[in-house]
C-alpha cells in the first residue's frame, strides 16, 4: 500500500514552475529516493509532502491525509528532519530532544533514541559545540522523536567525511528495519545506491526516470566489458561465437570483451573449456552516475 501519493504535482515561484507534474508513490517500509541537480526542484517537492509549502496544482497524500487540510494530524506522523538554522546555538543536545518530544502525543524515550544515535554522551553539549556528524545525527534523532510512520531527510549526509557519511547510512537502515518508511533527498550516486529501495530522478521539475537502482542503470545501457590478458592466444571467433558477447577488441595483449547479460559466466566457461586463464581481469559496468548522466544530460552536481 503506498503510504505517499504525490500525483502531478506542480508549484511555481513566480511564473517559474519549480515542480512541473511530479508523480511518484512511495510503498510502506520502503526508502524512497529523490535524486537529481541543484535546482531540480527536490526540496520544493518534499516540502510540498511535509505540509510547508502550498502546491499550486496536483493531489498529495500522506498516510491517507492531505498535507495542508490536515496538517496538525500529519504533524503526529511525519517527521521531517530540522535544518540546521532552526536549533538555538546555545541549545544542549538534551533540552532539544527533551522539548522535541513535548510537542508529541505518543513520543519516543528520547534517551533511548539519543543512545541509538550516539548521542548519550553529548547531552550536555550544546548544539554549537557539536561536529557536523553529531548536528546530523541530532537533526535525525528529532525527525524520529515523534515515533514517525515516514521520516522525510534531506541532503542527509551532506558535508560529512566518509566514515561519518556510512555510520549515517548504517543508522537509516536501522530505521527503516525499525517499520519507518523513508523519503530521502539527495546528491550522492553512491548514498543512493547503498540506501534506496527505488529513486525518482527528478530534473527540471519533472521526474525523468523512477526505478530501482538497477533498473536505472539497465535502462541506459547494460552492457558490461571485461578485460583480461588470456594465457595463450585465443581466436576472436571463439567469444565472438557466444550470444552474450557483442565485441572483441585487442589493447595490446589486453582482450577487452564488450557483451550483455552474464557476460561474466559466459566468457570465463568458453575460456576454461580451452583451457585459457584470464589474468588480470577486470569488470566493468554501468553506474548510477553513468545513468543520471544519461538521463539528465548533465553529472551531479556534488
Ligand atoms: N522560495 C523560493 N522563491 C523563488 N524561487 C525558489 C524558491 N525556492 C526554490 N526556488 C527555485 O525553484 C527551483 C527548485 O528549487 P529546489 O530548492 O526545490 O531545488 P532542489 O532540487 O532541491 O535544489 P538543490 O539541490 O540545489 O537544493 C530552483 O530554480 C530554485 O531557485
Amino acid at each position: 500500500m503506498a503510504i505517499i501519493e504525490v500525483d502531478g504535482l506542480v508549484k511555481r515561484y513566480g511564473e517559474h514552475p519549480a515542480v512541473d507534474g511530479v508523480s511518484f508513490a512511495v510503498e510502506q517500509g520502503e526508502i524512497f529516493g529523490i535524486l537529481g541537480p541543484n535546482g531540480a526542484g527536490k526540496t520544493t517537492t518534499v516540502e510540498c509532502v511535509e505540509g510547508l509549502r502550498v502546491p499550486d496544482g496536483g493531489v498529495i497524500r500522506v498516510c491517507g491525509l492531505d498535507p495542508q487540510r490536515d496538517e496538525s494530524e500529519l504533524r503526529q506522523l511525519l517527521g521531517a528532519q530540522l535544518q540546521e538554522s532552526e536549533l538555538p546555538e546555545k541549545l544542549r543536545v538534551g533540552e532539544a530532544l527533551e522539548l522535541h518530544s513535548s510537542f508529541f502525543r505518543d513520543p519516543a524515550d528520547w534517551r533511548e533514541l539519543a543512545g541509538l544515535l550516539g548521542l548519550d554522551d553529548k547531552l550536555g553539549t550544546q548544539f554549537r559545540r557539536l561536529s557536523g556528524g553529531q548536528k546530523q545525527r541530532l537533526s535525525i534523532a528529532l525527525a524520529l522523536i515523534g515515533r514517525p510512520k515516514v521520516a522525510v531527510l534531506d541532503e542527509l549526509t551532506t558535508g560529512l567525511d566518509p566514515q561519518a557519511r556510512r555510520d549515517v547510512w548504517d543508522l537509516i537502515e536501522d530505521i527503516r528495519a525499525r517499520g519507518v518508511t523513508i523519503l530521502l533527498v539527495t546528491h550522492f550516486m553512491e548514498e543512493a545506491e547503498r540506501l534506496c529501495d527505488r529513486l525518482a530522478v527528478i530534473d527540471s521539475g519533472r521526474v525523468a526516470a523512477l526505478d530501482t537502482p538497477a533498473g536505472l542503470v539497465a535502462k541506459v545501457d547494460d552492457r558490461q566489458r571485461m578485460r583480461f590478458r588470456p594465457s595463450v592466444p585465443l581466436p576472436d571467433a571463439v567469444l565472438t561465437a557466444l550470444p552474450e558477447v557483442t565485441s572483441v577488441e585487442r589493447a595490446g595483449s589486453q582482450l577487452v570483451v564488450t557483451g550483455t547479460g552474464n557476460l561474466l559466466l559466459a566468457v570465463t566457461t568458453v575460456l576454461a573449456r580451452h583451457q585459457v586463464t584470464a589474468a588480470d581481469l577486470r569488470i566493468e559496468q554501468t553506474t548510477l552516475d553513468d545513468a543520471f548522466v544519461a538521463l539528465t544530460g548533465r553529472p551531479v552536481d556534488v
